[in-house]
């Protein structure tokens, strides 16, 4: 028999540009300073349209970070997370000279970094990195300059990477006689594979922006002076988007690499989902009206 339901023709067959990303804008955005006033090494802003930005402020050591730096950054992430207005997070340096060269060596002494800041020297930025591994929101690295070291090791952890043409990506530890061994290790395998990890941490040479690209280590390149403008542009495709489904893919993404520590993540974020549902309301509401839950009578309960 034949099909009489009218059909709509494609024009001009199947295109990428039916995604709408080319109508996102590029138009600056209005940033309202919310950085706390006894702050010394990092602001925090925020946009209306739901982008947090985090900024290193040390150019005087192209961006390297101390312990005040990193709990100032810590405290930043957090808050970000906590503002429900806010649906992703740039974490970038001030200036184009560098995103950040890591770990300041003039504050590290026996047993990590140490500024005062803390009583006892240890490295901070272990932490930092758990932290943004673990923050339900996309967290874009908008990276000029150097990135080195530590920070190098930030925008690797960071879910989106976004370059300037006049980005240099690198490690140092060897040379300075320091390591990462965990997410500065693993993560940088999972983007570049095994060899070019090995070279990248074995020899300690720096890869130009268009070497990363093409190696994965970036998501884009852009000339450095549209580099928040295009960033801008991704935050407005991500805001967009379900957060939940954002957070579900970020987890999913994190369990396939963090063992039990994804799966918490990942556990825990459904979990939360469920708290939503009947099912879930009725397990609570029995208890505190002291009867047995009904369940089965849920609709999320029909398997
Ligand atoms: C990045 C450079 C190659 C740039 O070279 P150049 O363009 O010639 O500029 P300079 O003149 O060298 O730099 C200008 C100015 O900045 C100072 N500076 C730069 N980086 C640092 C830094 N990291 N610490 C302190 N000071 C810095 C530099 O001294 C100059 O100051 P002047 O007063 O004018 O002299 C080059 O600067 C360079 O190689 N920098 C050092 C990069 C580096 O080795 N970083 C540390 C790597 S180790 C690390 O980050 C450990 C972090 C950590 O805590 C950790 C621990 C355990 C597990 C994981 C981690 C983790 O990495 O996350």
């Amino acid at each position: 028999m034949a099909d009489a339901s009218p059909r709509r023709v494609l024009q001009h067959g199947p295109r990428t540009s039916s995604d709408g990303f080319h109508l996102v804008s590029r138009a600056p955005t209005t940033w309202v300073d919310a950085t706390p006033i006894k702050y010394i090494d990092t602001t925090l802003h925020l946009s209306a349209e739901g982008i947090a930005k985090l900024t290193i402020c040390r150019p005087e050591v192209l961006n390297a970070f101390r312990p005040q730096t990193v709990l100032e950054l810590s405290e930043s992430l957090h808050s970000a997370r906590n503002n429900t207005q806010v649906g992703v997070i740039i974490l970038t340096g001030l200036g184009d000279e560098a995103f950040c060269t890591g770990g300041d060596q003039r504050h590290r002494g026996s047993g990590g970094y140490a500024d005062g800041a803390e009583p006892t020297p240890r490295l901070h930025v272990l932490d930092l990195q758990t932290q943004m591994r673990r923050c339900p929101k996309p967290i874009i690295a908008m990276v000029a300059g150097y990135a080195i070291g530590g920070g190098h090791i930030l925008h690797m952890i960071a879910d989106l990477t976004i370059a300037a043409d006049n980005a240099v990506f690198g490690q140092t530890g060897p040379r300075v006689g320091s390591f990462d061994a965990g997410y500065g290790s693993s993560r940088m395998a999972r983007l570049v594979g095994q060899k070019k990890a090995r070279e990248l941490w074995f020899l300690c040479n720096f890869v130009p922006a268009a070497d990363a690209l093409a190696m994965g280590l970036v998501n884009a390149v852009v000339p450095t002076a549209e580099l928040e403008l295009e960033t801008l542009r991704w935050c407005r495709r991500i805001v967009q988007h379900s957060p939940t489904a954002l957070q579900f893919l970020k987890a999913a993404l994190n369990a396939d690499e963090d063992g039990a520590a994804g799966l918490q993540e990942l556990g825990g974020a459904a979990t939360r989902l469920f708290y939503h549902s009947d099912e879930g309301k009725e397990g609570a509401a029995a208890f505190l009206q002291k009867r047995e839950p009904q369940f089965r009578a849920m609709p999320s309960a029909r398997l």
